[in-house]
């Protein structure tokens, strides 16, 4: 009897070692990311690619697996962050389009392409927690979020004609659909990147915050908004809202993804990355 007890006393200790470390492996089996779930099963899921949150293939096939993970697991909303309270993204990795056979830039747009696709179409709720700047690839993720909460004194926008190539369609069409017409004509066209107040003045934004903390205070204040709506009722409304786009990139997706490649590896669109990363370098040497 007493090896009975001490028996399964044993097993009932493995199986709750087993499920606290399989709690553990989803937030802790990515290079890149942590993912928290909180008490209302909000997902945290947290940029940890040091120093700026480059957006290189591996960071965003790990956003890509969580998403679908979140989309099997139900989960209730999730906020995208950044561990830095400096820089929410800078954007795709110039590492992967600089140089780079065009298999590497195809798989790094196509991840991307990936990432939006699940983002902007997940049927769950979604905020952008932006604790610091958020140019290119960086503001385009936030974009593909429902709602954008901004820390104070940071910037955000895309300016990727600044590199010598145009924004593709689908991009275009986010920013439209976020702060207008011509808005979107004048900040795409000149690569503008806005300051916090700048870009709640246009609508890229939706609120400003002061800090991190109270930046999550306002996320949480725009999920719980939810805990009494129907989550199918939402899921098929964001879904009708968002399905122009959704399509356009499910029919078109290859080809822009090829257009893109083609662009980036142009020579020129490649000498002025090479001068833009010279540059990065530059100021980073004459600001120490
Ligand atoms: C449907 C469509 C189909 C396909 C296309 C889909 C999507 C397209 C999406 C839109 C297009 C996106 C293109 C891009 O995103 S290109 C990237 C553009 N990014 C930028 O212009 C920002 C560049 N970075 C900065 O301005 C600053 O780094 C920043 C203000 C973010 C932070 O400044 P801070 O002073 O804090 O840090 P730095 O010293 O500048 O940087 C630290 C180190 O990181 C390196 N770095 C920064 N950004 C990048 C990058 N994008 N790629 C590679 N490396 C980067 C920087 O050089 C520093 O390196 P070290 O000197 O420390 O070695």
């Amino acid at each position: 009897m007493y090896r009975y007890v001490c028996k399964t006393m044993l097993r009932r200790l493995f199986l709750s070692k087993k499920v606290s470390y399989q709690a553990r492996l989803f937030s802790g089996n990515f290079r890149y990311l942590e993912v928290l779930n909180n008490e209302n099963n909000v997902a945290i899921v947290t940029m940890k690619r040091a120093p700026v949150n480059t957006l290189n293939s591996e960071l965003l096939s790990e956003i890509s697996s969580v998403l679908t993970n979140l989309d099997e697991t139900k989960c209730s909303g999730m906020v995208l962050t950044s561990f830095s309270d400096k820089v929410f993204s800078s954007g795709l990795d110039f590492n992967e389009m600089y140089e780079s056979r065009p298999a590497t830039i195809r798989t790094l747009v196509s991840t991307i392409l990936e990432v939006i696709i699940k983002l902007y179409g997940s049927p769950f709720p979604t905020v952008a927690v932006i604790t610091g700047h958020a140019p290119s690839g960086g503001c385009v993720l936030s974009l593909c979020c429902e709602y954008r909460i901004m820390v104070q004194n940071f910037q955000i926008g895309l300016n990727v004609v600044k590199l010598g190539y145009s924004t593709p369609l689908s991009i275009v069409q986010l920013m439209v659909n976020t702060i207008g017409h011509r808005n979107a004509e004048l900040a795409l066209t000149s690569g503008r990147l806005f300051t916090t107040n700048e870009a709640l003045r246009v609508g890229l934004i939706d609120e400003i915050a002061k800090d991190r903390a109270s930046a999550f205070d306002k996320a949480n204040d725009f999920l719980n908004q939810f805990k009494v709506i129907p989550p199918i009722a939402r899921h098929f409304t964001k879904q009708s809202m968002r399905r122009a786009l959704l399509q356009d990139v499910s029919i078109n997706g290859k080809i822009y993804v090829e257009d893109f490649v083609s662009l980036i590896s142009r020579p020129k669109v490649q000498e002025l990355i090479a001068a833009y990363m010279a540059n990065m370098k530059n100021k980073k040497k004459n600001s120490n």
